[in-house]
């Protein structure tokens, strides 16, 4: 088995070996009959389905065991937030928060998928108490378009497009000079990324409801609009794509296939580098807390307990496998918790929500 694609994020699934499997056995699929060829699709179709739960964590006749106890293991950071706030005492709070799924809901078409000005209010306040940083796997610019808060550092492309506040900020390392932090480590892949983003858009616009997003350092293939029954050909297409380019990955979010450079860098890594220009590198007394709702998060959610620092809190109505230690439900509790935490650190702001 070759290392060219592998899964890098999440943990050892049975989702995370399927694609693992189809990407990494470029032999067995090349020499394959046609019926090889459907079942290493077929692994994709799995992994596609079983990345699209159905499961919702409040119904009551699915309240079991497994529920309860994934509950137990991942309380809701609201009904957490005094303990949370009693283990950041003394303590610097650093935010980190996704942007999809997280600070807006998930809605079918990418390009409308728009903050509300409420959250964006939120998200103002919070900056204005806590350094705070918006990790997304989209293009930078075009999170930035959404939240359209210059005071905040953006992490685009699943954090190889790093830039913080060009002037302003409070939050500025020591000896930085005013100067703006930007990080771009995957620049070397631009156009190996826009030739496979234009060869996938011809290989997949016979599939109705495909939609391909250039992301700058990485691209997206849609499938929320397809129909589940076309999910084996669109699988197909890109992986006759993908099989051309072994310095490319494949990762799985909601209902998007994320191919990127197969550098040793993701949202963790974009996390620490972060850490490290706000002036946290070595500090004991900082306190990250990183919210997110999707599979390329755990990266930063494994930082996080690896460092011993601060907490993930993963959105999600379903019981995920996950390294993040609280839970939250959907978008609105994320914005309700960022107001608690706001309204802790600067009481006097209480009435403004
Ligand atoms: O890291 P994120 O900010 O969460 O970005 C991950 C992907 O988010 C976007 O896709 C997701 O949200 C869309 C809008 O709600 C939804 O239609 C899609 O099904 C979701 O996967 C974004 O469009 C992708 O490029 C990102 O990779």
């Amino acid at each position: 088995m070759t290392k060219q694609n592998v899964l890098a994020s999440g943990t050892k699934s049975s989702v995370n070996l399927a694609i693992t499997m189809a990407m990494s056995e470029p032999s067995i699929f090349t020499a394959a009959t046609a019926g090889g060829y459907i079942s290493i699709s077929s692994a994709w179709v799995d992994s596609m389905r079983a990345c699209s739960p159905t499961r919702i964590r409040t119904a009551p006749s699915l309240a079991d065991h497994d529920q309860s106890s994934w509950i137990d293991h991942h309380p809701s950071a609201l009904d957490m937030f005094e303990q949370i706030i009693d283990a950041s005492k003394g303590k610097k709070i650093v935010m980190f928060l996704d942007y999809d799924g997280t600070l807006s809901p998930i809605v079918d078409d990418p390009d409308r998928a728009f903050m509300s000005d409420a959250m964006r209010k939120t998200v103002r306040k919070l900056a204005n108490c806590f350094p705070t940083a918006i990790v997304s796997g989209r293009c930078r610019d075009k999170v930035y378009s959404f939240v359209r808060l210059a005071e905040l550092y953006y992490a685009g492309s699943h954090g190889m497009d790093i830039k913080g506040p060009a002037k302003g900020s409070k939050y500025k390392k020591a000896g930085s000079r005013g100067r703006a932090v930007q990080f771009q480590p995957a620049s070397k892949f631009l156009p190996m990324i826009d030739e496979v983003y234009k060869q996938l858009v011809e290989k997949t616009k016979a599939i109705p409801g495909a939609q391909v997003e250039h992301n700058k350092f990485c691209v997206s293939v849609h499938f929320r609009r397809v129909e589940e029954k076309k999910w084996n050909e669109l699988a197909q297409q890109v992986r006759s794509v993908l099989k051309e380019y072994p310095k490319l990955r494949l990762t799985q979010g909601r209902k998007v296939l994320e191919i990127r450079p197969t550098i040793k860098w993701d949202k963790g890594k974009a996390l620490e580098f972060l850490l490290e220009s706000l002036g946290f590198a070595n500090c004991a007394d900082v306190f990250p807390v990183y919210i997110g709702d999707d599979r390329t998060d755990e990266d930063a959610f494994k930082i996080l307990r690896e460092r011993g620092q601060g907490f993930g809190i993963l959105v999600s109505k379903f019981p995920k496998e996950t390294s993040a230690s609280y839970s939250l439900q959907e978008p609105d509790e994320v914005m309700d918790f960022l107001k608690r935490l706001v309204q802790w650190k600067r009481p006097s702001l209480r009435a403004q929500f």
